[in-house]
C-alpha cells in the first residue's frame, strides 16, 4: 500500500497529516499509525492527523498519538490541520471544524493560526499543582529550574502515578519569567516523552497561572522548547471562556510512504 502524506509542525510539535476525505486510511490499524510516527523506521512524528469530510462544517480532525492510539484534543495539531485545510483549498482564512472535543473556530493571520479552544469551567487546585482539561487532561506544576529537570523521568512518574494511573495525564512544568511570560516543558501522554511543544498544555498553563494568581493578565506568552505560543482568554466566574491558542503552523514536506 502506498500513501501520500504531508509533514507539519507547530512550534516543534510535529505531525503526519493525511487527506482522508475518501476514507481510504484504516483508522483501526494502530500498528501502522505507530510505524508511520516512528522516527527510525517510519516518517517520524509526535502524532498522526486525518482530515475528513464533515456534513455541516468545513472538515473533521481525527488525532492519534505516536503510540498509534486515537486520543483527546491536540491544540498544535488543530492549528496545523487548519493550515493543511487552506493548503488543500478547503478553506480561506476562517474556518469551523469538528474535533474529538467538539466544534472549533480558527483563523489564519499571516503565518499564525489562531484556534479557539473549548471553554474550561472546572480547575482543581492542589498543594503543588493544578489539574484541568483543555480538550486533553493536564497536570500543571511550577518548577524553579526547568533546564535541569529530567522531564521524561519526573513526567512519567506523575503521568502513571495516582490519581491518573492508566488513563494518564499530560504533565507540564512551568517557570514564571514575568507577569505575562512563562516557560513550559511538557511530558506528553501517548508520546511518553517530552515534546517540544503542547498546545492544550500551554493553554492549561496560561489558565492555571491565572487561576492561582501568578498572573492577572489575559494574554499570556508561553516559551516552549520549540518556539513561542500565545494564549488569550476571558475569566468566566470560576472558569474561562473565549480561549484562543495562537502560533505558527508550518508545512515541512510532502512524501509517499509504502508498507
Ligand atoms: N500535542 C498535543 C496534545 C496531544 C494529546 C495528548 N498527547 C494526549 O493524549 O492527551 C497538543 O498540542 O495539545
Amino acid at each position: 500500500m502506498k500513501q501520500t502524506f504531508y509533514k507539519y509542525q507547530g512550534t516543534g510539535n510535529d505531525f503526519v497529516m493525511i487527506d482522508n476525505r475518501h476514507l481510504s486510511f484504516d483508522k483501526k490499524d494502530t500498528k501502522l499509525i505507530k510505524f508511520l510516527c516512528d522516527r527510525r523506521f517510519g516518517i517520524g512524528a509526535d502524532g498522526l492527523i486525518l482530515l475528513e469530510n464533515h456534513d455541516a462544517l468545513d472538515f473533521k480532525m481525527v488525532y492519534f498519538n505516536s503510540d498509534g492510539n486515537e486520543s483527546s484534543m491536540c491544540g498544535n495539531g488543530g492549528r496545523c490541520i487548519v493550515a493543511f485545510a487552506k493548503f488543500l483549498g478547503i478553506i480561506e482564512d476562517c474556518t469551523s471544524f469538528e474535533a474529538i472535543d467538539g466544534l472549533h473556530h480558527a483563523e489564519i493571520v499571516k503565518n499564525s493560526v489562531r484556534l479557539q479552544m473549548q471553554d474550561v469551567s472546572h480547575l482543581e487546585k492542589f498543594e503543588s499543582h493544578v489539574f484541568l482539561n483543555t480538550g486533553s487532561p493536564h497536570h500543571v506544576q511550577m518548577e524553579a529550574d526547568l533546564a535541569q529537570l529530567d522531564i521524561k523521568k519526573v513526567g512519567s512518574k506523575i503521568r502513571y502515578g495516582a490519581p491518573y494511573n492508566k488513563d494518564g495525564s499530560n504533565v507540564n512544568f512551568v517557570s514564571k519569567i514575568s507577569d505575562d511570560v512563562f516557560s513550559v516543558r511538557t511530558y506528553e501522554r501517548g508520546v511518553e516523552d517530552e515534546t517540544l511543544s503542547c498546545g492544550t498544555g500551554v493553554t492549561a498553563v496560561a489558565l492555571a497561572m491565572n487561576y492561582i494568581g501568578e498572573t492577572e493578565k489575559n494574554l499570556i506568552t508561553l516559551n516552549v522548547e520549540g518556539g513561542t505560543l500565545q494564549v488569550s482568554f476571558d475569566k468566566d466566574g470560576q472558569g474561562y471562556k473565549n480561549i484562543w491558542l495562537i502560533g505558527p503552523a508550518v508545512q515541512v514536506f510532502k512524501g509517499d510512504v509504502s508498507w
